[in-house]
């Protein structure tokens, strides 16, 4: 038996579910999750499923079921639950995320298998050495330079046959092109509750204002800065004592787990993008 997981979307009508739950059926499979939402506003129907099968049964189901995506009009997508996505990390000065999803790698909490860490400062500024043994690429970039530099990093990302980008505190914005060869597959963190404080020093921003609750942001890249759609958000409550150090330090553990959450939806394939917005079948 093998463990597929099934992402669609398409125009919301009748018969959907059961149309997917008898392509399933029909071929041997047995649902073991399964989360659909209809968005009234946009008229789109999203749907996640996962479902064992016999390996045997897979090519007919498959075959089955791009008729059924056809008939409506489906964004689909199958993938083995088994096997790990190739996801390449980047970073630049602060690495309390890299380090984090590094960890949690390690620990085998995240299925996922690095090709790579990409910073545009050498490696000697990292504090985790839990980098150690895996390929760091150091690619500094300025203003002038930043067309070369992407160049570069989309060779990587072409050669490593990475299936997602993770922005850990890389602070460095992508250009419109390089979003678009990363769409819906770059996945960053925003050090504030978005959409407040975009762009950069947001404690700093935090504190001159004297907010009570600070957060993160984890959310898909777009050209737009710090406007893709969002992953996944959390907060921590601070005080008037809060120097724009303590920020920044409350700040740390909120961004390590809020990106660490994001990546680990995005990796279990929960996460559908709508429009400017996502579905979360979280679990
Ligand atoms: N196209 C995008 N690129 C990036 C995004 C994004 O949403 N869209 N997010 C950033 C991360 N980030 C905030 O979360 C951020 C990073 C950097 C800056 C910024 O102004 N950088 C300056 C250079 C700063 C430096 O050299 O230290 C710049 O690039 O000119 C703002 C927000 C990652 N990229």
């Amino acid at each position: 038996m093998t463990s597929r997981i099934l992402t669609l979307s398409c125009p919301n009508t009748a018969g959907i579910v059961a149309e997917v739950a008898a392509r399933v059926a029909d071929n041997g499979g047995n649902i073991t999750e399964a989360a659909q939402f209809d968005d009234q506003f946009s008229g789109t129907f999203f749907m996640r499923l996962r479902f064992d099968i016999a390996e045997e049964g897979l090519g007919a189901f498959t075959t089955a079921f791009a008729e059924t995506a056809g008939r409506f009009g489906m964004e689909w997508r199958l993938k083995d639950a088994a096997r790990p996505t190739r996801m390449l990390l980047m970073v630049s000065k602060f690495d309390h995320c890299l380090g984090d999803l590094l960890y949690r790698v390690k620990l085998g909490e995240m299925n996922a298998d690095v090709v790579g860490i990409i910073g545009n400062h050498p490696e000697e500024v990292l504090h985790t050495s839990l980098h150690k043994g895996f390929d760091y690429h150091h690619l500094p970039v300025t203003k002038d330079t930043k067309a070369q530099q992407e160049a570069e990093v989309r060779r990587i990302v072409e050669e490593t046959d990475a299936e997602l980008v993770v922005l850990a505190r890389y602070m460095q914005v992508l250009s419109d092109e390089m979003c678009q060869f990363l769409a819906g597959r770059c996945i960053n963190i925003h050090h504030s509750f978005l959409p407040g404080f975009k762009g950069a020093r947001p404690y700093d921003r935090a504190h001159e204002r004297g907010v009570k609750m600070i957060g993160a942001t984890s959310h898909y890249v777009t050209a737009d800065l710090d406007e893709g759609p969002i992953i996944y958000q959390d907060v921590e409550a601070v005080s008037h004592a809060d120097t724009p150090a303590d920020l920044i330090g409350k700040g740390r553990d909120i961004e390590r787990r809020v990106l660490a959450r994001a990546v680990h939806l995005h990796l279990d394939q929960r996460v559908l993008v709508n429009g400017r917005k996502t579905v979360v079948f979280g679990k």
